[in-house]
């Protein structure tokens, strides 16, 4: 593989044991196709976040819990590929899934994607928690029928997340990490997450239970481009 710059790593080398589901190199999220720039399945990161995340899966091993990254480092042209997206008002194919409730307008402005994020930054990462022993989860099959992220797990995508009260990459006010409609199990498994990354250094994101970033980051105003690969 292509040598990374100065201060980034594969998390696969730091933390062979976390699971991956890189949804952007897929066409299982909000804008239905591959993403820009994701040219492999991998999570690359600052050597900072990632050794920070080899200690909370630890922690999390111990309790029958493994960490699933959804993404990590995004490179600049993926979040362009965002921004040419949702210029493109009438594209409307996932909507059903990851933004079932909101207009495709207000995704920018709502917060619930950024046009300069934290994640070009190396430092930011997207995950949930699996129990262990972890569920085999079925494919994504571009073209089959949505299911809302909003709704009870039983009826979202077969992902094999604990229940954190809604899909990933769900838009909408439920996936708060705070909503108060959020409550039992799931309202658990939210404190679980942030609790142990927190311990790491990381702070959550209050729009959205998945997104985390290390506070000391090493490059704080830095937008990286590099391929994902
Ligand atoms: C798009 C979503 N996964 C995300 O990361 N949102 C934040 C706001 C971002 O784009 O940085
Ligand atoms: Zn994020």
């Amino acid at each position: 593989a292509p040598a990374l710059p100065d201060g980034f790593v594969d998390l696969r080398r730091v933390a062979p044991s976390v699971l991956h589901d890189i949804r952007y190199q897929t066409a299982h999220n909000f804008v239905g196709r591959p993403i820009d720039g994701y040219r492999a399945p991998k999570c690359l990161l600052t050597k900072k976040a990632a050794t920070a995340l080899a200690k909370a899966q630890r922690a999390l091993v111990a309790k029958g819990y493994t960490l699933k990254v959804y993404d990590c480092y995004r490179p600049q042209r993926a979040v362009n590929h965002f921004v040419r997206w949702a210029e493109d008002v009438d594209d409307q194919r996932m909507k059903r899934e990851f933004y079932p409730w909101m207009s495709k307008t207000r995704l920018f402005s709502g917060g619930y994607i950024a046009k300069k994020s934290g994640h070009s930054r190396g430092s930011t990462v997207d995950l949930t928690l699996v129990k262990l022993p972890a569920r085999a989860q079925r494919p994504y099959v571009p073209g089959e029928p949505l299911q809302p992220c909003t709704g009870p797990q039983a009826r979202r995508f077969p992902d094999n997340s604990v229940d954190m009260g809604t899909g990933y990459d769900c838009f909408d006010s439920l996936a708060n990490t705070a909503d108060p409609r959020v409550t039992g199990q799931a309202k658990a498994n939210r404190k679980l997450l942030k609790t142990t990354l927190e311990r790491q250094g990381f702070a959550n994101y209050s729009k959205e239970w998945w997104h985390f970033t290390l506070k000391n980051e090493p490059f704080p105003n830095r937008y990286f481009d590099f391929p994902v690969q």
